[in-house]
């Protein structure tokens, strides 16, 4: 069988004298969407935290393609291909849609000080390329239309899939999404599922879900990991978590 592209062992994180993650394993396939569930404070943020470099795990590792990435600062993960949205969006709200993008592209552009000065042919071409990106994923998720907008004027729906496109800019292997549908109408939602599925389906993205909406969490995942108090507490199938009575008396129960 195919290694994963993401491998967690035995990851904890201590604060002072709180163990707010505790043993997480995960095993994250290539092209898979996989959700990480649990209640309140159960540490799913604190696990994305020490996945994107965030903070330093205590214990524990972290392998991507094989390779230990625990323990490196943000922006190198981050140049591995983890790029991550969060619970709160934070475009820049009043810069336009485009340019949102843009600023998201601009590691990958040729912006040596004289080539910029001197706009060199190299330069109007990564300048051009970087447009072409920015057209086609906001055509993706379906904002075209309000392209030249402030960010800070589109609807909610709209500012979560710009926060998604300015991940894609990136070229990412992996995006981490952070309860993307708080907030979302159920419209809203639908049109964040069916991004998702465009991403993992077409694009090859591979995509770790932290989501308190169940109906989109179980609809949406091929896999999904439910953690409790830290620990981990189940691992399987959406229809293996919906019926399994440890996440039903912890989690589920509760709504
Ligand atoms: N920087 C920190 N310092 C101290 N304690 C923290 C820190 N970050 C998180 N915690 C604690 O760790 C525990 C896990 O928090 P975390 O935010 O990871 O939970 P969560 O599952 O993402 O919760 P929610 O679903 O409410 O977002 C909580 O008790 C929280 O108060």
């Amino acid at each position: 069988m195919k290694r994963p592209i993401l491998e967690v062992r035995d990851l904890c994180m201590r604060f002072g004298g709180l163990l707010a993650v505790n043993g997480v394993k995960l095993n994250v396939y290539e092209r898979q969407v996989v959700s990480i569930i649990g209640p309140n404070g159960a540490g799913k943020t604190t696990v994305f935290n020490c996945l994107t470099g965030f903070y330093e795990p205590s214990w524990g590792e972290i392998l991507l393609d094989g390779e230990p990435i625990h323990g490196l600062p943000g922006h190198r993960i981050a140049r591995k291909g983890i790029v991550r949205t969060f619970q709160n969006v934070r475009l820049f709200k009043d810069m336009t849609a485009v340019e949102n993008l843009l600023v998201a592209q601009h590691r990958h552009l040729n912006t040596h000080f004289l080539a910029g000065l001197f706009k060199t042919p190299a330069f109007r071409h990564s300048e051009q390329d970087a447009m072409a990106l920015a057209a086609h994923w906001l055509e993706q998720v379906e904002l075209s239309a309000v392209a030249n907008r402030p960010a800070g004027t589109l609807a909610y729906g709209q500012q979560r899939r710009l926060e998604i496109a300015r991940c894609m800019m990136t070229r990412p292997r992996i995006l981490m999404l952070d309860e993307p549908a708080a907030g979302l109408n159920p419209r809203e939602t639908e049109q964040l599922k069916a991004l998702i599925a465009l991403l993992r389906d077409t694009h090859g993205v591979t995509v770790l879900l932290i989501e308190h909406d169940m109906k989109l969490v179980m609809s949406i995942s091929d896999r999904i990991v439910v953690i409790n108090q830290g620990c981990p507490l189940a691992e399987g199938r959406p229809d293996e978590i919906r019926s399994n009575p440890a996440v039903i008396k912890a989690y589920l129960g509760e709504s």
